[in-house]
């Protein structure tokens, strides 16, 4: 499921406002930017009580607060959100610096000043920006316990998962033990490793689209940020810096690493199956036919093709061939789960594997005749079909013969009756 699915059905978000046309306008935008429940309050009472029917099972993700209720100022508010364990996102027709100082010791994950109608637009962002980071680990390194435990406590309140380290010599054993970590906050000057050798030694093999790196200094040498991004680092903050200040950029580093990822995914991927797509696939073949094959192994190349797949959207549409192909897509990758598999267009797919020639022949039967005894559904009718297997075995050819060969054995089987697997002799 995307995240973005994920965050439509699952997360739900309490709005708590007094004045009715602003709690419709926040509430349509909640709802239509993110697609996900919102449940609204006029009172601090009316909040109370859905905050009650919710439950420990399904409490809400976030709420959106006006800080001026009728039954409530801002300090109980959001000591009553912080209470029942909900991160709270402050908003004021009026601002000022105690408000803002309150609102973040009382623990506020953000703020906005309802000063125009696109507040609500940000407030949407933000949930969504929180919604993603969790399950995202970040590492602070600072040889200052007090700062390290200031800026986790920080990166906390916007639902990361934060490990600390206390410098750079710890942050590469924490990294080796939590390789999903994903954002780097790091001190420049430390004991053991500073923080310009802890980039330089992460850089060597994560690069800027898979990690960022935060470089923070109290030094007023200005020389710093630039050696840090020279060495590798996404971004510099200067300290003392805000919470506010930190969490812009922290958060808008992860939104490119996401961005980055989904990118990479649209380019890789076919968007129908999920699996790896033309493209991808002829750029790793190569590879996988170079990389050695060992113990009696080959590297087998195989192609497979729906059999009169044309008749299945003749006969029943378009969306039911969709499901076809989607269902050979599922099948081959719980089939392959070892190999390179890729939907190469239309409905035919192929398949890098290494493994001895008589196991890659009984794979490839034993494929043809899952998919042969597994019809799948779609609006309520029941779709079978078979498929044509060209198989090539013949050991020590670069990928796009492999896959020529492949070919042709898959006209072979096409020609000689189709729902076959034709193979080339073994080694
Ligand atoms: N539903 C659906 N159909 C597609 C897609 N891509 C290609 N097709 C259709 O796939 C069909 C392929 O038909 P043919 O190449 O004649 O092959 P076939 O009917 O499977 O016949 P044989 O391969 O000879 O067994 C065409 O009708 C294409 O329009 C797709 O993404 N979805």
């Amino acid at each position: 499921m995307s995240a973005a699915h994920e965050l439509a059905s699952r997360c739900a978000v309490l709005l708590i406002e007094d004045q009715a046309l602003v709690r419709d306008l926040a509430a349509q935008t909640l709802r239509m930017r993110l697609g996900c429940t919102v449940e609204a309050a006029g009172t601090l009472a009316e909040a109370r009580k859905l905050i009650d029917a919710r439950g420990a099972d399904a409490p809400f993700f976030v709420a959106v607060a006006d800080l001026h209720l009728p039954d409530a100022d801002a300090g109980k508010i959001l000591s009553t959100l912080t209470a029942a364990d909900i991160p709270a996102i402050g908003v004021t027709a009026s601002f000022d610096k105690d408000l803002r100082e309150s609102m973040l010791l009382r623990g506020a994950v953000d703020y906005v000043i309802k000063d125009n109608t696109q507040v609500f637009r940000y407030v949407a962002d933000q949930i969504r920006r929180l919604w993603c980071n969790r399950g995202q680990a970040a590492l602070v390194v600072d040889d200052s316990a007090a700062a390290r435990q200031l800026v986790k406590n920080w990166l906390e309140r916007q639902q990361l998962t934060v490990y600390l380290a206390a410098d750079g010599q710890e942050a590469l054993e924490v990294f080796k033990e939590h390789p999903d970590i994903c954002l780097v906050v790091t001190d420049c000057h430390m004991p053991r490793m500073d923080g310009f050798g802890l980039v330089g030694q992460l850089r060597r093999k994560h690069d800027r689209e898979h990690l960022a790196i935060v470089g923070v200094s109290s030094s007023d040498d200005n020389s710093l940020s630039a050696r840090f991004l020279k060495l590798g680092a996404n971004d510099y903050l200067g300290k003392p810096f805000t919470y506010e200040e930190l969490c812009a950029r922290v958060n808008q580093n992860i939104a490119m690493l996401d961005s980055v990822a989904t990118l990479r995914e649209q380019a890789t991927r076919d968007a129908l199956t999920g699996l790896f797509n033309r493209r991808h696939f002829y750029d790793q073949a190569p590879l996988h036919a170079r990389s050695a094959a060992v113990n009696g192994q080959v590297h087998a190349t195989l192609m497979l093709d729906i059999d009169f797949f044309k008749k299945v959207n003749d006969t029943y549409g378009h969306p039911a061939g969709d499901a076809v192909i989607r269902h050979m897509a599922q099948l081959l990758a719980r089939h392959f789960n070892d190999g390179l598999v890729a939907r190469l267009g239309g409905e035919e797919f192929s398949v890098m594997l290494t493994t001895t020639p008589a196991e890659a022949k009984a794979r490839a039967e034993a494929f043809r005749q899952a998919l042969e005894e597994s019809p799948t559904a779609h609006d309520g009718r029941v779709l079978s079909c078979t498929c044509s297997v060209g198989l090539c075995l013949t050991p020590g050819l670069p990928a796009h013969e492999l896959l020529q060969r492949a070919d042709l054995l898959l006209y072979e089987a096409k020609s000689s009756g189709r729902n076959r697997v034709c193979a080339s002799d073994a080694p």
